[in-house]
């Protein structure tokens, strides 16, 4: 028995992956491709398991209309989508032409072109400008840290009763803990200690990946 998450070696994740149904061989492309091409900011795709985690919220969730704020290649939108239920939407933002390039064929050949909507552009113009109905059952957030308290207010206009808004990257790599926080930090600083005292909702902060909120309506 313990009272607390294990620390996760390479070797763990590597063992915790190879014993779950996520990633499958085209998600493990996706990862090599992105790995390949943009060896530099690989740090920008989700970990896999946050990936498999996503699939079954949605899933859950009984989700319809989900949105996505910041899609780099595609993997969060690929989990995403797969966990939709039938005939459900998945809109995607964000302003690379570049990086979703890359998206659009994964999502080709996973078959899931027609379920994902992609615009390009500010996230910030796209997400004011979303429908209020029908009501949103589930976004992710992912993009630009300053944005995440408007992505935030915006979504939970939106936010159907039993929705959620899982937002990435609470945890910032532990460095919400330093004791002068600056720049993106200490926006997620800001950030989840509004959410942690936001009546509206209840939130749970997952140590998945880089840390992931997840948050509700309350009551
Ligand atoms: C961390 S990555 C997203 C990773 C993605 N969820 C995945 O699973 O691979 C952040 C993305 O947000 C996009 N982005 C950053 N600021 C943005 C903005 N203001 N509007 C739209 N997209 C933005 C970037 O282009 C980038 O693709």
């Amino acid at each position: 028995m313990t009272t607390k998450t294990v620390g996760l070696s390479d070797e763990l994740q590597g063992y915790l992956l190879d014993h779950s149904s996520s990633p499958d061989a085209l998600l493990r492309d996706l990862i090599e491709e992105t790995r390949e091409h943009y060896a530099d900011r690989t740090n920008l795709q989700i970990a896999p398991e946050q990936g498999g985690l996503l699939t079954l919220l949605t899933r859950l969730a009984g989700a319809r209309t989900a949105v996505e704020v910041g899609t780099f290649t595609g993997y969060s939108a690929i989990c995403i989508a797969r966990g939709l239920a039938p005939g459900g939407r998945l809109t995607c933002c964000d302003n690379s032409e570049e990086y979703t390039a890359v998206a659009r064929r994964y999502w080709q050949r996973a078959g899931l072109d027609d379920v994902i909507d992609l615009r390009l552009g500010d996230a910030h113009e796209t997400v004011s400008r979303l429908p209020h109905d029908p009501p949103v059952d589930l976004a992710f957030v992912d993009a630009d840290k300053g944005g995440y308290h408007a992505y935030y207010e915006e979504l939970l206009a939106r936010l159907s009763p039993h929705g959620m808004i899982i937002v990435d990257n609470v945890l910032w790599s532990g460095r919400v803990l330093d004791s002068e926080p600056s720049g993106d930090t200490a926006t997620l600083v800001d950030f989840n200690a509004r959410v942690a005292a936001d009546e509206r909702v209840e939130v749970l902060m997952l140590p998945v990946g880089d840390g992931l909120s997840l948050i509700t309506r309350a009551g």
